[in-house]
């Protein structure tokens, strides 16, 4: 097989019933999810048990002037709409919520908001909108005159923090596909430079914003999306440190953390990240989900998912490089980078890999009975009388 840059590949897919599979681990159950967001009294009986369904997800809110490009990253992102559909789409005209955790590992609820949005429309809910907010997303169109997009990026921040201070507040500096390389980054410093200065203006000297340069045409959306969401996950910290720990032992240079479905790396080793690697790995996710679904299922199987307990593969790269893939859980898949020559201890990355799953386990397991513990406690004062949060 012939990669893109000319470097000949070799494609080692172990699939369901190969005999290459070394250990048997299972698959996590769905409900190891990162987590409850809030504590939402109704997303909880009065015994402290998540009622499913409901459970309180965090909510991602995309806003930014019309044909900014919001539905387009969401379509791209979460529903495998290929960038140049997007040219159809309509123009949102109203708030356009999504629950996004069906047969994804990543769980949050996503709401688009039509470009043109009146805060002072009495139907506007500030309170409700902001106030369970975990992450807002305002996207400026970059290819664009940006000096009315950075005014309403002002006003919308300042209304949200004054509501909910805890927001992540994340600018994508968006569509940089058309600009050039220089141009990119002069667009990147005025935007930040002007966006602080009206902040600081305007008293919020204090409120921090996130920059990103982004474009549906490239993986940089799906990197930014990474970043946002993974602010969003309170056990990053230790997920982190495990996969310091198993790449230090393994001889890896790097690892990703990855949601199969959506592509984004929920978290990844403390070295450096560059967009070639990030890619590769991408692109490795592709190639071992669409060799499964052509070779993987067995006949009269076709209903079962191309990712499963077994999926795990080696891509080997003429520049001594090695892509290696393991399944985590049915969401997670581990993408390594190594050198050929630490394929050799293909036995120690094993093990260590069975340590590392054990421990993500172990990370959501602790979480999912705190959160327990938490809903109980909100229901339950000091004098075991019934209370909310
Ligand atoms: N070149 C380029 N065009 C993009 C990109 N993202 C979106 N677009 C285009 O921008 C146009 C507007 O995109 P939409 O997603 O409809 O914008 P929106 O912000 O949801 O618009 P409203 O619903 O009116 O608020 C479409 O023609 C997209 O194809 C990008 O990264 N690069």
């Amino acid at each position: 097989m012939a990669a893109e840059n000319g470097e000949d590949i070799t494609v080692a897919v172990a699939q369901k019933n190969a005999s290459e599979v070394t250990e048997e681990t299972g698959s996590y159950p769905k409900d190891l999810s990162y987590g409850v967001y809030d504590c939402d009294p109704s997303s909880v009986d009065p015994n402290g048990t998540i009622i499913s369904g409901i459970e309180q997800k965090p909510r991602i809110v995309l806003m930014g002037l019309r044909r900014s490009g919001k539905s387009s990253i969401q379509k791209v992102v979460f529903h495998k709409m290929s960038p140049n559909e997007t040219l159809f789409l309509e123009s949102t005209n109203k708030v356009v919520k999504e629950d996004i955790s069906n047969s994804s590992f990543v769980q949050f609820h996503i709401w688009d908001f039509p470009g043109q949005i009146d805060f002072f429309d009495p139907t506007f809910d500030s309170e409700n909108i902001f106030g369970g907010c975990g992450a807002l997303i305002f996207v400026i169109d970059a290819q664009d005159d940006y000096m009315e997009a950075l005014e309403r990026l002002r006003h919308t921040v300042t209304r949200a923090y004054k509501i909910n201070p805890r927001i992540n507040f994340e600018v994508f500096i968006h569509k940089v596909d058309g600009l050039s390389e220089d141009y990119k980054m002069d667009t990147q410093r005025d935007i930040h430079q002007r966006a602080t200065d009206d902040l600081y203006d305007a008293g919020f000297e204090q409120v921090h914003l996130s920059f990103h340069l982004t474009s549906i045409y490239d993986h940089s959306i799906f990197e930014a999306f990474s970043k946002v969401v993974q602010k969003l996950i309170p056990q990053l910290p230790t997920l982190e440190n495990l996969l310091n720990i198993f790449i230090s032992n393994s001889a890896i240079e790097k690892a990703f953390l990855f949601d199969v479905v959506s592509k984004i790396y929920i978290a990844t080793d403390s070295s450096p990240v560059d967009m070639q690697s990030y890619e590769l790995c991408c692109d490795m996710i592709d190639v071992v989900i669409d060799v499964s679904c052509i070779y993987g299922l067995m006949s009269g199987d076709e209903l079962a998912p191309a990712f499963d307990r077994h999926s795990q593969a080696s891509i080997r790269l003429n520049n001594g490089t090695v892509l290696h893939l393991r399944e985590v859980n049915r969401f997670l898949a581990l993408v390594c980078i190594l050198r050929d020559d630490a394929m050799e201890k293909q036995g120690m990355i094993d093990y260590n890999f069975t340590m590392f799953r054990a421990g993500i386990q172990k990370v959501f397991e602790v979480r999912k009975s705190q959160n327990r513990k938490m809903a109980a406690i909100s229901f339950t004062n000091e004098n075991g009388e019934a209370a909310h949060c």
